[in-house]
């Protein structure tokens, strides 16, 4: 039986693998928080693998507070490039393959089409910076690595846009929201179905991907789906604002091409219908 590391595994990505792991009998998971395992000790991170010899690693752990990067450069870098490179090293040594998390922000947002694997980046702040170095540190040490660079990762877990906008709404607040960025919401069940059906098949086609949900949005779209879905649209001041103010700059256009993703893997689905089968499912619960 093949056994599954996940790191960072109270984070959100981390808590959507759990949810879906008892699905996949043939896989043994090995679920880790940062308490457990801290991906920046090159030599706890080594002893686990010696002890647990675990066949593939999902990497969910990071540094991902975007605004506080600004001003924690050294401590983002740490967990988003350099542990990444640890993980990378020590996965090559135990011959594990690698599946890594990377962001939309290793983009600067010039472009006026969607962003493919091909194209230039050029991080435009602290946390795409640490980001893309992450990347670049898997892929000089390791060839079996999944790179999949998402965006806009929403969830029924842990803090997220998502998150901050049902609280508000359901205070009724009024909310100023920005239309200056555009790019995809995806939520982050999605994203580890995705991954998991894919490690299921077996596939062996390693490399770099984009995956988002399909589509396109600015912040405020995705608030007003949001406010909409959970029926609060005449409760909440919801306004347009073209500035809101913040530390870090975000890329105007990061809407990822899904066509390599898909051509290989399969469908992606549509923003707007998983955010609401989401919403329907917390309704339920
Ligand atoms: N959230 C988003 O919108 C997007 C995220 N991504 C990427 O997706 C991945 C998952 O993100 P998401 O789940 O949302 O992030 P979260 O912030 O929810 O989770 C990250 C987890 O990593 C853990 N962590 C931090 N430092 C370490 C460390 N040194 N060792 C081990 N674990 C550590 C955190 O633990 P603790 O809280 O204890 O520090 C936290 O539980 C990340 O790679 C992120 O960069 C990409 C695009 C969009
Ligand atoms: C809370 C709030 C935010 N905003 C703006 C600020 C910002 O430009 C945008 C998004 O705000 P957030 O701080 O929630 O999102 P942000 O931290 O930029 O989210 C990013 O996280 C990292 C981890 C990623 O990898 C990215 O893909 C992306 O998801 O919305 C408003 O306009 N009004 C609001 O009330």
């Amino acid at each position: 039986m093949k056994k599954i590391l996940v790191t960072g595994s109270n984070g959100q990505l981390g808590q959507c693998f759990r949810k879906y792991s008892s699905q996949y009998p043939e896989f043994e998971f090995l679920f880790c928080s940062s308490k457990e395992l801290d991906i920046t000790k090159e030599e706890v991170v080594r002893s686990y693998f010696e002890k647990q010899q675990i066949d593939i690693c999902i990497n969910t752990a990071a540094y991902t507070n975007v605004e506080q990067a600004e001003n924690e450069k050294e401590k983002a870098f740490l967990v988003n490039a350099e542990a990444a490179g640890i993980l990378a090293g020590t996965c090559k040594e135990y011959r594990t393959e690698l599946v890594h998390i990377s962001t939309d922000y290793v983009f600067d947002g010039r472009s006026k089409s969607s962003y493919s694997e091909t194209d230039e980046v050029n991080p435009i702040n602290v946390y795409g910076a640490s980001k893309l170095k992450g990347e670049e540190n898997i892929q000089k040490t390791l060839d079996k690595y999944f790179i999949f660079r998402t965006s806009w990762l929403y969830s029924e877990f842990g803090h997220n846009f998502f998150n901050t906008i049902r609280k508000k709404a359901k205070e009724n607040a009024e909310l100023n929201i920005t239309t200056s960025q555009l790019g995809t919401p995806t939520n982050a069940n999605d994203l580890a179905k995705y991954v998991l059906k894919l490690l299921k098949n077996g596939s062996k086609a390693y490399g770099l991907y984009h995956f988002s949900n399909l589509g396109e949005a600015t912040w405020f779209d995705f608030a007003q789906e949001i406010i909409l879905g959970i029926g609060k649209i005449d409760d909440v001041n919801l306004k347009k604002t073209g500035f809101y103010k913040t530390l870090a700059v975000r890329p105007e256009n990061s809407v990822l091409s899904k066509e390599k993703v898909q051509n290989h893997f399969g469908p992606v689905p549509e923003w707007k219908e998983s955010l609401n089968k989401l919403i329907t499912e917390l309704d339920k619960a």
